[in-house]
């Protein structure tokens, strides 16, 4: 079978490099052995626990004879950096980058792109990925256990939806820190205090988040209940909607997709 190790981090150190990082070491994906670190800025305290990495912040040494490459740094930074690792898996989880041009510049052998998010911190991002018809089995098999080990990962077929993926899905600590935020201040403008708006705002956010894991379907026939109800939260929605709720959010999405499509 194919050898996809050494495994080699480009933006290890990173915002979300050094949660992938650490995450791959600790589930075993690969052995320290197999492991280089790449960044400019060097190694990350995250990775403490393990002294003997391989690190690299020369890309085109730290490359050299990689089986697989996360590219984990932003598109311009890949953009400014000769980062070839020809006959390599590369997967990337920058936005905006098409599998064409990373192929391009890298001369990979077969490219996988995903969209994870912040959650990747505690091991709970949901990580959408799309494959090259060059990646095989054993090249998914692998991308699965990367992004496994930070969290819930799924594959979907066109290269296209991306891009709404980094709205929605890159961006969702984000989103649920805006609504968090919003209701924290309306909170205050009802009259709590400014920490009594934070708590009643973060239990409800994170309370929430929790009930709804696994029951997406049934979003929308809960929100009905709650209206069917006509309480008070009939109230709060109803008013929310009627003030351009669902129109905020989609201009919101609209935005972010508009964003990582210029990106290409
Ligand atoms: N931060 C987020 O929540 C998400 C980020 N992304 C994507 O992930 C990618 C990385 O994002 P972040 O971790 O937030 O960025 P970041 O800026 O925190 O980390 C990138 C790291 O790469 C290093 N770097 C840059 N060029 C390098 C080179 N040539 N060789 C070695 N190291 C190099 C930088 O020094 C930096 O430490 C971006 O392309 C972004 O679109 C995707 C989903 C969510
Ligand atoms: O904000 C960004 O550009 C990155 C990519 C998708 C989510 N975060």
């Amino acid at each position: 079978m194919r050898d996809l190790t050494p495994l080699a981090l480009v933006g290890a150190s990173g915002w979300l490099g050094r949660f992938m990082g650490p995450a791959l070491l600790r589930a075993g994906v690969v052995g320290p052995g197999d492991f280089i670190g790449l960044n400019r800025s060097g190694a990350s305290e995250a990775y403490a626990q393990w002294p003997g990495l391989r690190w690299s912040t020369d890309p085109e040494k730290g490359l050299e004879g990689a089986g697989m490459v996360i590219l984990s740094l932003r598109p311009d930074e890949f953009r400014a950096a000769p980062l070839r690792c020809p006959g390599a898996l590369v997967l990337s989880v920058m936005a905006g980058v098409s599998m064409a041009e990373i192929r391009e510049r890298t001369g990979a052998r077969a490219v996988v792109r995903s969209m994870p998010n912040a959650a990747m911190e505690i091991g709970q991002s949901f990580s959408p990925w799309v494959a090259e018809a060059e990646a095989d089995d054993a090249d998914r098999a692998m991308v699965r256990a990367v992004l496994g080990a930070s969290g819930r990962e799924e594959a979907f077929a066109r290269e296209a939806d991306i891009d709404v993926y980094a709205a929605i899905c890159g961006a969702g600590p984000a989103w649920a820190a805006l609504l968090l935020e919003a209701l924290a201040a309306a909170g205050r403008a009802e009259g709590l205090s400014p920490e009594q708006a934070l708590a009643a705002a973060e239990g409800a956010v994170v309370g929430a988040g929790a009930m709804l894991a696994g029951q997406g379907a049934q979003a929308g026939a809960m929100v009905d209940e709650f209206i069917a109800y006509a309480g008070t939260t009939a109230a709060g929605l109803e008013a929310a909607r009627a003030a351009g709720f669902a129109e905020a959010v989609a201009a919101g999405i609209a935005a972010g997709t508009q964003k990582a499509r210029a990106l290409g």
